[in-house]
């Protein structure tokens, strides 16, 4: 059996050894079958959530009223959900309603997709009541049952249907895909957050042309922050290989640059991105736009700084020349390399040292003239050594006298 399930095995023992019934559920057990690297792993029992707590030391609550307690096993973190029942979902505003079942496959019908829904036993033994092994064969996403059910119990399941549909190149059952067509709408409740979450895995998925063509297809667009109008720039997306981009930054400058260049941080505030991300999406599509225009000169690559412009570079050569990323990269590595300074910390003056030698009172005018010093020694005017700065300065002190 797999390491990561050997690893959470004293927790499932545990569970025995007091009375429970415990299992090995969800997306673990799927990806261990499709011999994929798997995630987390999630347990499904019959204990309750404080019969759960008293039994391990070291637990977080982070939704008991959901029947989900973290037990902390060697610093690792385990979901075990207590069985769920059908108000799991419905009525979790009020908590002392739920009454928990004790059946692993009541459990299980109430799983989004038949892939999903299956279980695995201590022993490695496969627990399967909805045909989710022989979805796995065929590829198929199906829900558990009725999807129109399904999906009212919880809409994200549409879009994680089509973000399966990326991530393992399986199709749509019609039936299911019929579904969503008919419950999209019910998508407006879902938050963004949990929104995000998705399309990023669907859009860093294999098969993310087919699921962005269903986004389409099934209107889930309408229903996706900023994305309502863009079929077309979604259409554009879907032609990238966007499994060559390594981070999310990047992923997010290219989706964004397809859809919403000339809006770029209202864009990505509807998706509730991070401030880091907005700041550097920004700032990526900046240097995009002019490569595209022209490309790179000594002072760009400079003022971009390493960073930027490597994955800058790495996202235009997705989206030109995919067969060359490496080679580019490669180049604008070397190019960076070749620059005479990478960083104005490098300068061979400080900010006193032009003070001094221009002997004026300090002011805004010393940032200026340190940069046009950065310029000059980046585009191999002036040589880095505080000589040849000193007398480049004295040399341009009439200049500095009237500008600045
Ligand atoms: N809206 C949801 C979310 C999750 N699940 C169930 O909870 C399991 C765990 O969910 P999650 O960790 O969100 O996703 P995974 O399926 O594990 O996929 P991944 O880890 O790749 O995100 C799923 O497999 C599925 O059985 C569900 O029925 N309905």
């Amino acid at each position: 059996m797999e390491r990561l399930f050997l690893e959470a095995k004293p927790i499932v023992e545990k569970l025995h050894m007091a009375g429970y019934e415990a299992f090995y559920v969800g997306g673990a057990v799927r990806d261990h079958l499709l011999k994929r690297v798997i995630g987390d792993v999630d347990i499904a029992t019959s204990a309750k959530p404080d019969e759960v707590q008293s039994l391990f030391d070291h637990t977080i609550d982070v939704g008991a009223e959901h029947g989900t307690i973290i037990v902390l096993h060697k610093n690792t973190p385990y979901e075990v959900t207590t069985f769920r029942t059908e108000s799991e979902y419905v009525d979790f505003r009020h908590p002392k309603n739920v009454s928990y079942i004790t059946s692993l496959k009541e459990d299980l019908r109430r799983r989004d997709f038949t892939i999903n829904a299956m279980a695995m036993d201590i022993d490695g033994m496969i627990q399967d009541f909805f045909n989710g092994e022989a979805h796995l064969k065929e590829k198929l996403i199906q829900t558990v049952g009725s999807p129109s059910e399904r999906f009212t119990e919880d809409a994200l399941r549409m879009l994680r249907a089509v973000r399966f549909v990326s991530q393992l190149q399986f199709t749509l059952c019609p039936l299911t895909k019929a579904a969503i067509k008919e419950h999209v709408h019910l998508l407006s409740a879902i938050s963004v957050e949990r929104k995000t979450m998705e399309i990023e895995k669907l859009l860093k998925g294999i098969n993310q042309k087919c699921a962005l063509e269903i986004i389409i297809e099934t209107n889930i667009n309408q229903y996706l922050p900023g994305l309502e109008t863009k079929q077309q720039e979604i259409k554009r997306v879907s032609t990238y290989d966007l499994q060559l981009l390594t981070t999310n930054e990047e992923l997010w400058t290219l989706f964004t640059y397809c859809i919403a260049p000339s809006s770029i941080s209202t864009f990505l505030r509807k998706w509730k991105l991070s401030t880091k991300i907005i700041k550097a999406v920004e700032k990526n599509i900046r240097y995009l736009t002019i490569l595209n225009e022209g490309q790179w000169s000594d002072l760009l690559l400079y003022e971009a700084g390493y960073e930027t412009a490597v994955s800058v570079e790495w996202i235009h050569s997705v989206m030109t020349n995919p067969s060359l990323v490496e080679s580019n990269s490669r180049n604008i590595k070397k190019l960076i390399k070749q620059l005479p300074i990478k960083s104005r910390d490098q300068l061979a003056i400080t900010g006193h040292d032009v003070i001094r030698c221009l002997n004026k009172e300090p002011g805004p005018w010393v940032s200026k003239a340190i940069t046009e010093i950065e310029k000059a020694v980046v585009m191999n005017e002036l040589e880095n050594n505080k000589s040849a700065i000193k007398e480049w300065l004295m040399r341009c002190k009439q200049e500095f006298e009237q500008n600045y």
